[in-house]
């Protein structure tokens, strides 16, 4: 290591939360954190205190994304500090009780991380989401779970867009990241998406067990997908979608569009082409659930993150 190597000492990595079944219909994190609220061992490491936890029980139980509005847009500072009157939609109240189980959000009493378990309709295999560029923690961790995943690939989204970005149930923690895995149809279990899935985990708690075992991580880089701009659907004026995702762009998911590729097939046979100046790459292409938020897709582009070396302060107490 260099001398000039800048080392960031960051808080011990202690309270760890797994949820799944934010999305009621996302079968894989809902099934493996059901599997270890019966059995914890598997997520279990010296140091660390796992909490595996459902947290939208009712719309699991009716299996569908949501039963009054989407839990993982509630996060917001109106949502959490709104009074507990009667009548709140569902999720609202969800939200509150979530933020005072593992919040406050943006406090010290917040949990330290929030992996938050989703599933896509989109082929984008095994995607790790990430919501700040300049959290070296989560780039560190992210950095781990791709080197232990190869041969095969874990993406990495970067959702730190401000229009675009939302107010995920994982935000409460002080280190908030999603997994996505798909494509896996709603309401339907696969085994390969369910075993990614729980291998992504595996690595991400080896690596909270090393950090928290005083390794120190030495400065990396992340290759990253930052979102760029949501794409909708053509409509008529009646708000119908008037064409579909073209089949050169279906399944295509993080793979480049170009000026001049095909985009859209129209219900008549009309070829749309994508008209941009630069290349993206696409995601959360056909998402089930985003028809509602009039999204086809969502461009992206590639991008290094870069983080400082991390190491747990050492505690002068000790
Ligand atoms: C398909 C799906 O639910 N995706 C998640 C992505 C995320 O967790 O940021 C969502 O829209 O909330
Ligand atoms: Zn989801």
């Amino acid at each position: 290591m260099s001398s000039r190597t800048i080392i960031s000492c960051l808080q011990e990595a202690k309270r760890v939360a797994i949820f799944g079944g934010t999305h009621g219909n996302e079968m894989s994190g809902i099934t493996l954190v059901n599997m270890w609220i019966q059995n914890s061992v598997e997520i279990e490491r010296d140091g660390l205190v796992s909490k595996p936890f459902i947290s939208n029980p009712r719309a699991v139980e009716k299996c569908t994304r949501y039963i009054d509005t989407d839990l993982n847009r509630a996060f917001t500072p109106e949502n959490l500090s709104a009074p507990d009157v009667e009548g709140l939609p569902y999720e609202i109240q969800r939200a509150k009780e979530i933020n005072r189980m593992f919040g406050p959000k943006g406090s010290s009493d917040a949990y330290d991380v929030i992996f938050d378990l989703h599933n896509t309709t989109s082929n984008m295999g095994s995607t790790l989401i990430l919501e700040s560029s300049t959290d070296f923690f989560n780039l560190q961790m992210v950095h781990y779970i791709k080197k232990a995943m190869a041969p095969h690939t874990c993406s990495v989204l970067l959702n730190e867009h401000p229009q675009l970005k939302y107010s995920t149930t994982r935000s409460v923690a002080k280190h908030p990241i999603g997994l996505e895995v798909g494509p896996q149809p709603q309401g339907v279990l696969r085994s390969n998406v369910f075993e990614s899935m729980r291998t992504i985990l595996k690595h991400a708690l080896d690596f909270l067990e090393l950090f928290n075992s005083g390794v120190e991580f030495p400065p990396c880089t992340v290759d990253v997908f930052r979102i760029q701009e949501r794409m909708d659907y053509p409509r008529d004026t009646n708000g119908n979608i008037t064409a579909m995702v073209h089949p050169h762009l279906q399944d295509c998911d993080w793979e480049p569009l170009n000026r001049g590729d095909p985009m859209f097939l129209t219900f008549d046979g009309r070829t749309i082409l994508y008209e941009g100046a630069n290349t993206v790459y696409p995601t959360f292409i056909n998402e089930a659930a985003y028809y509602e938020k009039q999204q086809a897709f969502v461009t992206t582009c590639r991008e290094i993150l870069a983080a400082n070396a991390i190491r747990k302060a050492s505690n002068v107490f000790s």
